[in-house]
């Protein structure tokens, strides 16, 4: 594990929940635009084990638990024995992944998590990114899956209508989101917002804010 923390979820279809994030070390992309390189690396995290990470969501009481990365996925048994204790404790969990590993198969306590899948092979394909094809009949009939697709122009979100239509993803499943860049001011953020929200609302998708950086949050 990098880091636990307690935020407000600022993006998908739990935005605005107090939230506690967990972030587990190593992935096996690297997105030209990641916010968060610190995670990469494996050996960027410490060994924790999940009573220790349930102690600490106790003494927050979050409405949601937040699993990222890194790629999440990449560590799934621990992931699951994480599920299966906080559901266990009445508690909601949602994971963040980029979609390249499996979606979790029914008797897996990951099964039961919430997943919101951000594909990194659209609308520019980063290295090695193929979404696997599971999280497509996983959308389509567990109710528990959902995408959120990075943009910052009208061709970015093109790109991903064409892919949505060609994957066959139900498109109220879809979340058109803000890529942002380091070190945007206030004013570039929002302008951002402003005009990926607009994309989204003209191609027929949802739209997530990234609620943190508009508000200074972690
Ligand atoms: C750091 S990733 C970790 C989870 C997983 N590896 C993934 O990519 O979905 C968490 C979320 O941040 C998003 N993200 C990363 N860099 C970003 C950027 N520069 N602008 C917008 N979103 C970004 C990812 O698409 C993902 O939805
Ligand atoms: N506040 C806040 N919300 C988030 N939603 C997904 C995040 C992530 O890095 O996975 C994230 C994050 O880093 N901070
Ligand atoms: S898959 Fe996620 S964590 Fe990995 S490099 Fe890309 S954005 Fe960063
Ligand atoms: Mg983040």
């Amino acid at each position: 594990m990098v880091e636990v923390f307690a935020s407000l979820q600022g993006e998908g279809p739990f935005t605005g929940s107090r939230s506690v994030f967990i972030r587990l070390a190593g992935c096996d992309l690297r997105c030209p635009f990641c916010d968060t390189v610190y995670s990469l690396d494996p050996r960027a995290g410490r060994p924790v084990d999940v009573e220790e990470l349930a102690r600490v969501v106790e003494e927050e009481r979050p409405s949601l638990v937040v699993v990222t990365g890194g790629e999440p996925l990449l560590q799934r048994r621990g992931v699951n024995e994480l599920a299966r204790l906080l559901a266990g404790r009445g508690y909601r969990v949602q994971l963040e992944t980029n979609g390249t590993l499996p979606a979790p198969e029914p008797g897996e306590p990951l099964y039961q998590v919430y997943h919101v899948v951000s594909p990194k092979d659209v609308p520019v394909a980063v290295e090695g990114a193929r979404l696997h094809p599971s999280w497509v009949e996983a959308s389509r009939s567990t109710g528990r899956v959902w995408f959120k697709f990075l943009a910052s122009s009208e061709e970015h979100v093109e790109a991903v209508a064409r892919y949505v239509e060609e994957k066959g993803i139900p498109w109220e499943r879809v979340y058109v989101m803000p890529l942002t860049r380091e070190g945007m001011s206030p004013e570039e953020l929002l302008g951002l917002h402003r005009r990926v929200a607009r994309l989204a609302l003209d191609h027929g998708f949802n739209f997530s804010p990234r609620l943190h950086l508009l508000l200074g949050l972690r």
